[in-house]
C-alpha cells in the first residue's frame, strides 16, 4: 500500500519493529508497538526524542518517544483495575495510509488494532518533514456524546533535565501531582526546582506553544499544538526513578513536555463526530 513510496520502509528502531520514514528535511521511525514516534533526526542534527536503553518486553509500553495516552491519561475518570495511560499504548498498530507532498514530507497514518471494548476510534497520522506534525483523530461512532482524555507524553532528549528550561507556561496555574495534585503559579520558565529536582506539572489552559531550551546540547525544542488545552512537565527525579526499572539512573536524559487535554480539560466528543488533536515538533539552533 505504500510500497511505492520512496522513504518508507519496514524495519527495526530500538529493538522494535518499526515504520522508517525518510524525507529531505528528517528521518522519522514509529513502533507498530504502542504507536509512538521514537526516534526523530532532522537532516545534518541530532536525535530529538529519548527512549530508554533499558528496554522492557512487551505488553510493558515503551518508555520514550512519544507514548499515545489514549483514551484517557493517567487514571483518570476510570473505575477499577485499568492501565495507566489507557490502552493504545500497549497496542499493535498498522498502518492504513501514507502520501507524500510537494515539499518533499511524507504523511503515514496508523490504526490500533481494534479496541473492541471502547466505545471510540483512534487515528494517529504523522507528518515527516521539517517539522513533525502528529494528530491524534478520536472519532465516536455513536449517538451519545462521549468524553475524553488523552496525550502525545513526549520524551525529549536533553543534556541534563537539571539545566534546561522550558517557555511558554510562565503565569499559569499547575496542579503538582508531586504535592497531591494542589494549585501553584508557575513564576519564570519552567525548570526542575534545585532543592528536590522532580516535576510532576499539568498545566491546564496553557496556550501551546513551548521551547524546551537546551544550552548543552545548543538548541531549542519547539512544540506547537492545537485542540490540546494542557500540557503537562514531568521527570520523575531520582529517588522516584530508582524504583522505575525502566528510568533508574538514567533520569537526566530526558525532559517530556506533553501535548494533552487532561485534568479538567476533558474533551467532549458529540456523536458522529471526531475530535482530533495535534502537535508540531521542531528544532533550532542556539548560539
Ligand atoms: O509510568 P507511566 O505510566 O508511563 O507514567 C509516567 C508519568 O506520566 C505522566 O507524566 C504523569 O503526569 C505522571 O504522573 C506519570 O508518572
Amino acid at each position: 500500500m505504500f510500497g511505492d513510496i520512496n522513504g518508507i520502509s519496514v524495519g527495526t528502531s530500538h529493538g522494535f519493529d518499526a515504520l522508517i520514514v525518510e524525507t529531505p528535511s528528517a528521518t522519522a521511525t514509529v513502533s507498530l508497538f504502542g504507536g509512538q514516534v521514537l526516534s526523530l533526526v532532522p537532516a545534518g542534527g541530532d536525535e530529538v526524542l529519548w527512549v530508554s536503553p533499558l528496554v522492557l518486553e512487551p505488553p510493558t509500553p515503551i518508555r520514550g518517544g512519544t507514548p499515545v495516552c489514549w483514551p484517557y491519561f493517567s487514571r483518570e475518570g476510570q473505575t477499577g483495575e485499568v492501565p495507566s495511560h489507557g490502552y493504545a499504548r500497549t497496542a499493535r498498530w498498522t498502518v492504513t495510509g501514507a502520501r507524500t507532498f510537494d515539499d518533499g514530507d511524507i504523511e503515514v497514518e496508523l490504526t490500533p488494532e481494534r479496541l473492541d471494548h471502547l466505545p471510540m476510534r483512534l487515528r494517529m497520522t504523522v507528518r515527516v518533514g521539517a517539522a513533525l506534525e502528529q494528530g491524534l483523530h478520536t472519532t465516536n461512532p455513536g449517538t451519545e456524546s462521549l468524553t475524553l482524555t488523552e496525550a502525545l507524553h513526549n520524551y525529549f532528549r536533553v543534556s541534563d533535565a537539571t539545566s534546561v528550561r522550558v517557555e511558554g507556561l510562565t503565569g499559569l496555574t499547575y496542579l503538582d501531582e508531586f504535592d497531591d495534585g494542589n494549585a501553584h503559579e508557575q513564576t519564570g520558565d519552567w525548570r526542575l526546582p534545585v532543592d528536590l529536582p522532580r516535576s510532576d506539572r499539568l498545566y491546564p489552559g496553557a496556550g501551546g506553544h513551548y521551547r524546551l531550551l537546551d544550552p548543552g546540547l545548543s538548541r531549542a525544542i519547539e512544540i506547537v499544538t492545537r485542540d490540546a488545552r494542557t500540557a503537562v512537565v514531568w521527570n520523575p527525579g531520582e529517588a522516584v526513578a530508582a524504583d522505575m526499572a525502566d528510568v533508574g539512573p538514567h533520569w537526566r536524559e530526558f525532559v517530556c513536555v506533553e501535548t494533552a487535554n487532561a485534568g479538567p480539560d476533558v474533551v467532549e466528543v458529540a456523536g458522529g463526530t471526531t475530535h482530533s488533536m495535534w502537535q508540531s515538533i521542531s528544532v533550532t539552533a542556539l548560539s
